[in-house]
């Protein structure tokens, strides 16, 4: 069954419409791009399939529940990480994880468990007593991901949390993703960001509210380099 499966979907923000009858689905374990210059809609698609604005027109499906109709499995199989930073500066890492944890019924011991695990593995585990407030950027990603992981999602949406990370940070936070999806994990990873992309990922071109491509990178690139693809895709005539 597809970890997420949107057919013509359709969304206005004020007088503008931010997204265009846009039809995409994510296959199990796989990493699938959402690729789009800035404005293009990325961040309305995630709120969307989030659940945080209600689809004007369309369905949304994660693993066969609708966004709509069946919330509460749907958003429970999910795991988010927003393009604004959300975890609260105040507060460690540990209770930045414990009360998300309590936000989806985990028990205390499992809240533990998978923090412990998700920390260590993002190696930031030796800071988990500190304010957040005293990590770097990079840091504060990764707490992020620990934190959409804990609750043991099957579909992780990532949008656009390399911004503001130097090389190696955004090179790090993309291969622990990508290495999430060897185990199973779905992803959808929203980025302006030509370099992230692998040959073989999956890409959703996104521009000006509409798909513009959906399919491997590879494809795209097969006459031109990805850069000249997309710039096509998405130029004045795009
Ligand atoms: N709250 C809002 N009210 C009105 N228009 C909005 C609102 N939020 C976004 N928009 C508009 O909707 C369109 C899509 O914006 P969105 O933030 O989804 O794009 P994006 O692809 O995530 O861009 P970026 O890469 O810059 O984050 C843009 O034209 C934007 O100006």
């Amino acid at each position: 069954m597809n970890a997420l499966a949107i057919e013509n979907l359709s969304h206005g923000l004020g007088k503008r419409k931010a997204l265009s009858d846009v039809s995409l689905s994510i296959g199990p374990g796989s990493f699938t791009v959402l690729l789009g210059p800035n404005g293009a809609g990325k961040t309305t698609l995630v709120s969307l399939v989030t659940g945080l604005y209600n689809a004007q027109h369309g369905e949304i499906r994660i693993f066969g529940h609708s966004i709509r109709r069946d919330p509460m499995p749907a958003l429970a199989s999910l795991g988010v990480v927003f393009e604004m930073p959300t975890l609260d500066l105040d507060l460690t890492v540990d209770e930045n994880l414990a009360y998300h944890a309590s936000l989806h019924g985990l028990s205390r011991h499992e809240a533990r468990k998978w923090a412990s695990t998700e920390l260590e593995r993002l190696d930031v585990a030796g800071r988990r007593s500190d304010k957040v407030r005293s990590l770097s950027g990079g840091q504060r990603r990764r707490v992020e991901i620990a934190r959409a992981l804990l609750h043991r999602p099957r579909f992780l949406i990532v949008d656009e949390a390399t911004a503001g990370l130097d090389v190696a940070g955004r090179r790090r936070l993309l291969n622990h993703v990508r290495s999430l999806c060897v185990e199973g994990l779905s992803v959808l990873w929203a980025t302006h960001m030509l370099d992230e992309i692998e040959p073989a990922d999956q890409l959703v071109v996104l521009h000006q509210g509409s798909v513009r491509w959906n399919g491997e990178a590879r494809a795209l690139a097969s006459d031109n380099t990805l850069e000249a693809a997309f710039l096509q895709l998405t130029g004045p005539k795009g």
